[in-house]
Parts: C-alpha cells; sequence; structure tokens
C-alpha cells in the first residue's frame, strides 16, 4: 500500500507590498503522516490557507524552503499525481444527481476496464461520505454538508494518498460539520494522508484530529496531538482555563498585539527536537517515539472523545476504491473517453439547466420579432435597399451581443471548476477544451437558425435558398467568433471587469465594420484600411450585404407611390457602402479566422490560469498584474 508522509521543511512565502515585501510564511516546518488526520489552524490571516495552497503544489512560485515525499524531495508531478486538493467552494454540477456526478468522475478519472469496479468505486464513495440516501439528488438541492461531502467523494474515486481540504467545516452547522470531520477520519484510518485547513472548530470537533499545526503571523505556534496541546499552553506560560476550549484559546492568545506570544512559542518548538511537541517528562517516562506518543495515555485526554455520528462512516481503506494507481501514466482514461464525457456532461447540464434554456429561446424569438418589425417587407422594397443595408447591420451587432454577454457572466464560474478538477487531474486540458468547444456548436445552430428563419421571413430578403444558406451561415460564424471572443476574455478576467472590457472592446469592431460608407474604402486612410482587416464584425457584415445584394441580384420593385428609387440596382448600394470588391471567400476566410484566433487567446490564456509552473517568470509577472489589477 503506499502511503505519503508530507514533510516541509523551512518553508518561507512573501509578496511584493508596496516597496518592501510581505512575509506570509516564516520558515514553517512540520510532517503530516498517513493514517492520521491534520489539522492546520490558526487565526484569520495567520497563513493557513497559504501553506495549504503551497503543500497541495496549488501554489508554486515564490516558495523557499524544501518539500518532502516519505523524506525524499517532492516530485511536483509525481506528487500531483497522488495529492487532491478540496477548495473551500463546493463547485459542482447542479444538475446532476449525485449519482451521476460520480459515475461520470469514475468515467474520467478510471479506466475504461473493468467497468464493475467503476460502478464499486461510486458505491464505495457514497457509502464512505454517508451519501448513498441523497444519491438521487442534484448536486444543486444537496445541504451544504452534503455537498462537502459529494466534494470529497468526487476526489475519493481513485483513491489519492493525500488529501488536502481548505476549511471543508466553514458554513456546516456543527453536526453537519462533524459528519464531515468524522468522514475524513475514516479515510486517515484506512492510511492516507488528511490535511485540512480549519476554523474555530468547537471542542467536539476538535478533539476528532489526530494532529495540529498552529499558525499564527505566518509561524508555527504548535505542532503535536490535539491531548498535548493542554500541557503545551502551560508549558509555555499560557496555561488554558478550565472548560475553556483550547483550540478557541490559542487562536486567542496568539491573535494578542505585541505578538510576544507567538515569539515565544515558536522559540519553544524551534528549541525542541522532532516535529511534534510532547511534554518532556512524558516522553522521558514513557521513552516514546515521536510518532507513537500520538497514542498517550487516557491521563492526558482534556478532551471528550469524538461521539459516534450518523450515519456511521466506515473506515474505507485505502485501494477500498477502484483500487488503481495512476503511476507514471498520465491519465487513467483513454483522451477519447475523457472528450465524450466531458461533452456528454456539458450537453446533460446545458439540457437539464431548462429555465436557461427556455430563457434563451425566449429571448431569440423576442428579438427576432422585434428586428423582423423594424424592418418588416423591406428586402424586396426598391427604395428602402440603405434601410435594408441598416438591417444587415443590426444582424451583425444581434449575432454579436447575443452569444457573447452570457459567456462574459457565466464562463469565470467555469473556469473555477476547470481549475478545481483539472488541478486534481481529472482529465487532460485539451479532451476538455476540444469538448466544451464542440459542446456549444448545438445550442449556436439552434439559436441562429430561430433568429434567422423569423427575421428573414419577416423583412421578406430574397427566398432563394443559397442566399438564405449564405445569410444563416454568416449569422452563424458572427456569433461564434463573438462568443470566442467573449470566451477569450472571460478566460483571463473577473465577470465584472469581463463584462466591462467585452462590451467596451466591441466598438473598434462596430465602428470599423461601417468605414468606407458612403465614400467607398478609396478615400479612407491607410490605417484604416489594415484596421478593418482585423473587424470580424466587417466580414459579417459584407457577408449579409453579399447574401442578399450580391451574386448578380436583379433590379429591385421601385413601389408605384414612389417617385425615384435611387438604390433601386444592388450594385448601386454595394458600390455606395464600399463592399462592391466584397467576395464570400474573404467574408467567411475572415470570420473562420478570427474565430480561430480568438479560441486561440482563450487556450493560452485558460493554460495560463491553470498553470502552477514558474518555467517563465515574465508570464508569470504579467499574470500577477493582471491579476492584481484587473482580477
Ligand atoms: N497574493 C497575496 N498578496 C498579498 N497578500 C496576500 C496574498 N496572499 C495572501 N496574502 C496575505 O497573507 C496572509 C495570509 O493569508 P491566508 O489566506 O493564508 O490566511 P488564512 O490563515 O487562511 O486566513 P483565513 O482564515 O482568514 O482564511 C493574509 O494577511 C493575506 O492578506
Amino acid at each position: 500500500m503506499e502511503s505519503v508522509d508530507v514533510e516541509f521543511v523551512d518553508l518561507t512565502f512573501s509578496v511584493p507590498d508596496g516597496r518592501g515585501v510581505k512575509k506570509i510564511l516564516r520558515s514553517v516546518s512540520g510532517r503530516f503522516l498517513s493514517g492520521e488526520l491534520t489539522a492546520i489552524l490558526g487565526p484569520s490571516g495567520a497563513g493557513k490557507s497559504t501553506l495549504l495552497n503551497i503543500l497541495a503544489g496549488y501554489r508554486a512560485g515564490d516558495v523557499g524552503g524544501a518539500l518532502l515525499s516519505n523524506g525524499r524531495p517532492r516530485d511536483p508531478r509525481h506528487f500531483r499525481r497522488q495529492a487532491r486538493y478540496i477548495m473551500q467552494e463546493d463547485l459542482l454540477q447542479p444538475h446532476l444527481s449525485v449519482r451521476e456526478a460520480l459515475r461520470l468522475a469514475a468515467e474520467l478519472k478510471l479506466p475504461p476496464r473493468p467497468r464493475a469496479r467503476k460502478r464499486q468505486a461510486v458505491a464505495h464513495a457514497m457509502e464512505a461520505l454517508g451519501l448513498t440516501a441523497a444519491a438521487a439528488t442534484g448536486a444543486g438541492e444537496l445541504s451544504g454538508g452534503e455537498r462537502k461531502r459529494l466534494s470529497i467523494a468526487l476526489e475519493l474515486l481513485d483513491d489519492p494518498p493525500v488529501i488536502f481540504l481548505d476549511e471543508p467545516t466553514t458554513g456546516l452547522d456543527e453536526q453537519s460539520g462533524a459528519q464531515c470531520v468524522e468522514a475524513l477520519r475514516a479515510l486517515a484510518r484506512g492510511g492516507r494522508t488528511v490535511v485540512c485547513s480549519i476554523h474555530t472548530p468547537s471542542a467536539r470537533l476538535f478533539a476528532m484530529f489526530d494532529h495540529v499545526y498552529v499558525v499564527a503571523a505566518g509561524a508555527c505556534v504548535y505542532r503535536g496531538s490535539v491531548p498535548h496541546l493542554v500541557p503545551y499552553l502551560s508549558h509555555v506560560g499560557l496555561p488554558c482555563p478550565t472548560h475553556y476550549n483550547p483550540a478557541d484559546y490559542v487562536i486567542e492568545v496568539t491573535s494578542l498585539e505585541p505578538a510576544d506570544n507567538i515569539e515565544r512559542m515558536s522559540a519553544t518548538l524551534e528549541g525542541g527536537e522532532g516535529y511534534r511537541w510532547r511534554p518532556p517528562s512524558l516522553g522521558d517516562a514513557l521513552a516514546l517515539p515521536l510518532v507513537d506518543a500520538l497514542d498517550a495515555p487516557d491521563a492526558l485526554d482534556v478532551l471528550a472523545p469524538a461521539p459516534a455520528l450518523s450515519p456511521a462512516h466506515t473506515t474505507p481503506s485505502r485501494g477500498a476504491f477502484a483500487g488503481y494507481r495512476q503511476g507514471q501514466q498520465a491519465f487513467s482514461a483513454p483522451w477519447t473517453t475523457q472528450f465524450r464525457t466531458l461533452l456528454y456532461r456539458h450537453l446533460l447540464q446545458s439540457w437539464r439547466d431548462k429555465g436557461h434554456l427556455f430563457l434563451k429561446i425566449a429571448m431569440y424569438f423576442f428579438m427576432s420579432l422585434m428586428v423582423g418589425l423594424m424592418y418588416l417587407d423591406f428586402g424586396h422594397d426598391g427604395s428602402k435597399t440603405i434601410f435594408n443595408f441598416g438591417f444587415c447591420y443590426c444582424c451583425t451587432i444581434a449575432c454579436q451581443f447575443v452569444p457573447m454577454l452570457p459567456v462574459l457572466l457565466q464562463y469565470p464560474q467555469e473556469v473555477k471548476l476547470l481549475k478545481r478538477e483539472y488541478f486534481n487531474r481529472w482529465y487532460s486540458f485539451n479532451a476538455y477544451f476540444l469538448a466544451a468547444t464542440v459542446a456549444r456548436l448545438p445550442a449556436m445552430l439552434l439559436f441562429n437558425s430561430l433568429y434567422v428563419g423569423i427575421v428573414y421571413v419577416m423583412t421578406a430578403q430574397p427566398l432563394e435558398p443559397m442566399r438564405a444558406a449564405i445569410f444563416l451561415g454568416t449569422c452563424l460564424l458572427i456569433a461564434s467568433a463573438a462568443e470566442s471572443w467573449g470566451l477569450a476574455i472571460a478566460s483571463a478576467l473577473s465577470m465584472v471587469n469581463g463584462m466591462f472590457i467585452g462590451s467596451a472592446s466591441t466598438v473598434p469592431f462596430m465602428l470599423l465594420a461601417v468605414q468606407g460608407l458612403g465614400t467607398g474604402l478609396a478615400g479612407l486612410p491607410i490605417l484604416t484600411r489594415v484596421a478593418m482587416h482585423f473587424s470580424y464584425m466587417r466580414y459579417g457584415l459584407e457577408g449579409l450585404v453579399l447574401a442578399v445584394y450580391g451574386f448578380g441580384r436583379g433590379k429591385l420593385q421601385c413601389p408605384l407611390d414612389e417617385e425615384y428609387c435611387p438604390y433601386r440596382h444592388p450594385k448601386q448600394i454595394l458600390r455606395e457602402t464600399g463592399l462592391e470588391d466584397a467576395s464570400l471567400l474573404q467574408a467567411f476566410g475572415g470570420l473562420v479566422g478570427s474565430y480561430v484566433a480568438f479560441r486561440a487567446v482563450s487556450y493560452v490564456l485558460l493554460r495560463w490560469r491553470l498553470s502552477t509552473s514558474t518555467r517563465y517568470p515574465t508570464i508569470a509577472y504579467v499574470g500577477r498584474l493582471i491579476k492584481r489589477h484587473f482580477r
């Protein structure tokens, strides 16, 4: 059985702070053993999450000191295969039931065969985390405690030897928090190393941990067993009052200013031997090895043992789940399985989110009717060709904004989920990216067909299959390019900044699309003409206008009540709008090129967001600047 002891020596971490640096971790050392449940405790802002992020490998840059696995320097790539990190926010697929979420995760994380083992792993995970009764409940309807336990169960499927959790009990009531910690303790008993940061635990919860690591102002102020904390506090001259929760007390005394207590406590630990403090007299008398001292005599059990919880959790041993090791293999499931499963999950989520789906259909329907009524019957009217050009421009704007805005709103949240799953090695980035790209196509086709079907008929555009197909194809390409532009922005920025940048950045595209109107292109400055090649809306406008007026369309009817129709010749309107020389090939090429370019930008930005590597310091620096000022 593979067991991994996590060790860190003289770990330091600083961040730039104005003109100086702020030390967040100040030379902390410790060892977290397999088979134990460890709590990282401390006042708010002490550095618990930072320590956890570094230990999990989630934060890699600017870290000083050494990280070891089983006493040897840690290979970050190998460790990533062994460890899972469960973040504080439960990022789940709200429209999947507990069983579905676990089955899909098993599909992604475990080798394809034998299939029975996957079912077994799902059943074991549900049983171990007390989720069997909620198997059919949608993740969106679960209680806070169940959500947390589902997050843990999802990471447990491939049986990782090390599990890190950031504040798993935050936001849970006493009972749910205790159930969660009970489940974690059972997992640790099975031979795993389980480490979690925790915020002001109750005495009952605190007593359930095997090992406590207390951080204050970036320094370690206690490391040892729960029962030894009270003697330790007396030892450093800060006796814990009777009936006082030692966890609360240690946080209280280390929060006080000036930081004398912190200095004294960390100096005591530095002066001691090994990674765990134990009462000197007891240690000498029993001559216990440091680790064995955890099973200290009952006389020191100043806290009541944890009461039995319901549901009773079994003690799943390592290997009780799938029994698979990822070993040196990159991912357990083949690439095609990852792609297929992610595509299915994406489509299922979209289909189940009926409210959003109907809202979108209603929105497209409403917008189509509005546009159709505004330009009703303009298409065949020789006196309204210039307004019909306006209809084409209106379509480029509609096809651009409507698909882009939901992406700017929703995608930042999806990126968080992607970060969690990708970091925990559920799938390869390429499989995700391709699946997410393909999964968007059916909705894009449906909504744009609905829009074009209504406006094309209402505005009386030529009912010729080729022209209608070009019109629809152009609208689809505009929408796809706009959505990709939105994805590129949302890949790097928060929702608020993305909404602002996304909306503002479309203005140049829109302005460049109509340059040369009335004057022709020849009179435009060279810079403007060059810039126009970068506006996908220009290509979109070209495609739509060519669809209705290009390809040798004959003279349009001039109504009897009009004396003169200056633009009844389609060639005339093409000349006046600077589109005389436009070609469909160039328009489609420009739109496809924009789509591919925006996708490529979004690919690179997403990869950067997911990377914890420090191989490219310049990129890392630019990334930090973006994070600090725009995210
Ligand atoms: N990137 C950063 N830039 C500047 N300061 C940072 C950065 N990351 C963390 N800090 C600071 O480091 C300190 C420790 O942060 P950390 O999130 O690790 O604390 P914590 O103990 O987990 O706090 P809490 O319990 O409130 O979540 C805090 O004062 C925080 O403001």
